[in-house]
């Protein structure tokens, strides 16, 4: 026999012994619930639990759906297949706020793809794990104290005028409100906080709206998505990144001139780059910032903070057009409290405006942006009664969404109601019945400013205009089924027309 067959015999074997492997793992992930005794629904061999590739909107749903099935069993998690991977969902909230909350460093981690070796870009707040992630939190979460806040509120004022003044530019009555908000947000983010030059308001189209898109700095195939969700380890063998090289190198040069013009002139105004500049330069090492830290974590603020305050924009402006009562009451308690601080808009103020805090949680509540958060657990895990294991390195997911729209949690949930969080109301729900913005250690670092860019937004706009539906308005409201995050599908069409 020749070497030559040999060697193909040999090679052959080998690659039959890794499909073997391979099938043999991808059953074993399957058949886990079953092999726990978790209640689960039957996952199919290709895609699990899920109708097909898709890990956007149609996961979203399927996760839904399979929360309002399972909570009826008063079981604390229930099993899912996400393709090949097996992931837990929390049915019961007492679970979930121990997972987010009380037992939150066995559980430090989001379980969210990131490629150390060919995407440094990738190490920033959202997927660092462990000791690293921690201290990189401990040298950030001073910015977004409300201290520091304060200090960059005149900056969304000014940026939430030049809105008002890009309206009346647009000498138009139906307008698209979701370009509107997005431009909005793109310019307080980028001009105001992080010192770039963006200018939507005055052009639409900049390349910051555009890399700021998730689509855009993921344009992935379904199945590059899914080796990173399921098969990390295949998907860093194929060298598979996160970020785009062309976003990397866009937000190098931007956030790169931005930290040289505040090394060198520095910036008149507050803003966060000449934070984070301070922070690069500290005396102790170990409170430094590198200059790649610096510009991963500026465009994570970005890319995190535009999309999601944009579309709450826009969903509350929706609300508000198609119910006028709703905005008629929210226009007349703003109108009353600024009349109070003699027309100046100040943090104090906005303190005041309660109907207004209404609004917005009641748009988070019907309109949560991430549908789910995620963490892996660090040790095995056992849940209170009944005694159920979640095993070490198991993801387990918090299903924000379907929490959010629970009927039993809030009634006629399908209804745009801000009275739900009344005074009194709100307290009476278990902790985690309202958490769009995560909760515990990991939740969102950003919640109070995005809170205010909207709150800025909608006082401004409130009161030098009013929002109507109009042919044009979809409804109901279109949502994006590319998107795994919540938001319109496209244009957002509103009447507006000037108070004056
Ligand atoms: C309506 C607006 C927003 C919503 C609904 C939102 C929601 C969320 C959620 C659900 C998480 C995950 C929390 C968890 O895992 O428990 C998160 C994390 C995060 N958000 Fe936001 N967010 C918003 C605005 C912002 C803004 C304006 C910024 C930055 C300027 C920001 C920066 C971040 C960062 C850096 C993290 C990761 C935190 C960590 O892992 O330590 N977000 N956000």
């Amino acid at each position: 026999m020749s070497n030559l067959v040999i060697y193909l015999g040999l090679l052959l074997f080998t690659m039959l012994l890794i499909i073997i492997i391979i099938l043999g793992k991808i059953h074993q992930r399957r058949n886990l619930w079953q092999r726990l005794g978790i209640p689960h629904d039957e996952p199919g061999y290709i895609f699990g639990n899920l109708n097909g590739l898709s890990l956007a909107r149609p996961f979203a749903n399927a996760i839904r759906r399979t929360y309002n099935k399972y909570k009826l069993h008063r079981i604390p998690f229930c099993g899912f297949v996400m393709l090949t991977k097996p992931i837990a969902i929390v049915t019961d909230l007492d679970l979930a706020q121990d997972i987010l909350v009380r037992d939150a460093d066995k559980f430090s981690d989001r379980d969210s793809y990131h490629n150390k070796v060919d995407d440094t870009f990738s190490e920033n707040l959202w997927n660092l794990e462990g000791e690293e992630w921690r201290e990189l939190h401990r040298k950030l979460a001073p910015l977004f104290t409300m201290e520091k806040i304060q200090k960059v509120f005149p900056n969304i004022v000014q940026e939430a005028d030049e809105l008002v003044d890009a309206l009346d530019e647009m000498d138009q009555e139906v307008v698209d409100i979701y370009d509107l908000c997005q431009r909005y947000i793109a310019d307080v983010i980028a001009d105001s906080l992080l010192a770039l030059e963006c200018h939507t308001l005055q052009k639409p189209i900049s390349e910051f709206r555009v890399y700021g898109n998730d689509h855009v700095t993921k344009p992935r195939s379904k199945v590059a998505v899914a080796l990173m969700e399921c098969q990390r380890f295949v998907a860093r063998a194929h060298h598979l990144t996160q970020t785009l090289e062309e976003v990397i190198d866009f937000f190098y040069s931007y956030i790169g001139a931005a930290v040289l013009e505040q090394e060198h002139n520095k910036y008149e105004r507050d803003n966060f780059i000449r934070q984070l500049v301070d922070i690069k330069n500290e005396k102790e090492e170990k409170n430094r910032l590198s200059f790649d830290e610096i510009v991963a974590n500026s465009a994570l603020f970005f890319t995190a903070g535009y999309d999601t305050c944009a579309s709450t924009m826009t969903f509350a402006l929706y609300e508000l057009g198609t119910k006028r009562h709703i905005q008629k009451k929210l226009r007349e308690e703003i109108m009353q409290v600024l009349e109070k601080y003699n027309d100046e808009l100040t943090l104090e103020a906005i303190d005041e405006m309660k109907y207004l805090d209404m609004v917005i949680s009641e748009t988070l509540r019907k309109y949560p942006i991430y549908p789910y958060v995620e963490r892996v657990a660090n040790c095995d895990y056992h849940t209170k009664e009944p005694d159920f294991k979640i095993l070490k390195g198991m993801t387990v997911l918090i299903p924000i969404e379907a929490i959010l729209r629970d009927h039993d949690i809030y009634p006629d949930s399908f209804k745009f109601q801000p009275e739900r969080f009344e005074a009194g109301k709100a307290t009476r729900r278990h902790p985690m019945a309202w958490i769009p913005f995560g909760d515990g250690p990991r939740s969102c670092i950003g919640m109070r400013l995005g809170q205010l860019m909207i709150r800025i937004g909608l006082i401004t706009l409130l009161t030098n205009y009013e929002f109507y539906g109009c042919h044009r308005t979809p409804v109901p409201m279109r949502i994006d089924k590319k998107s795994r995050l919540l938001r319109p599908e496209k244009d957002v069409y509103l009447r507006v027309l000037s108070l004056e």
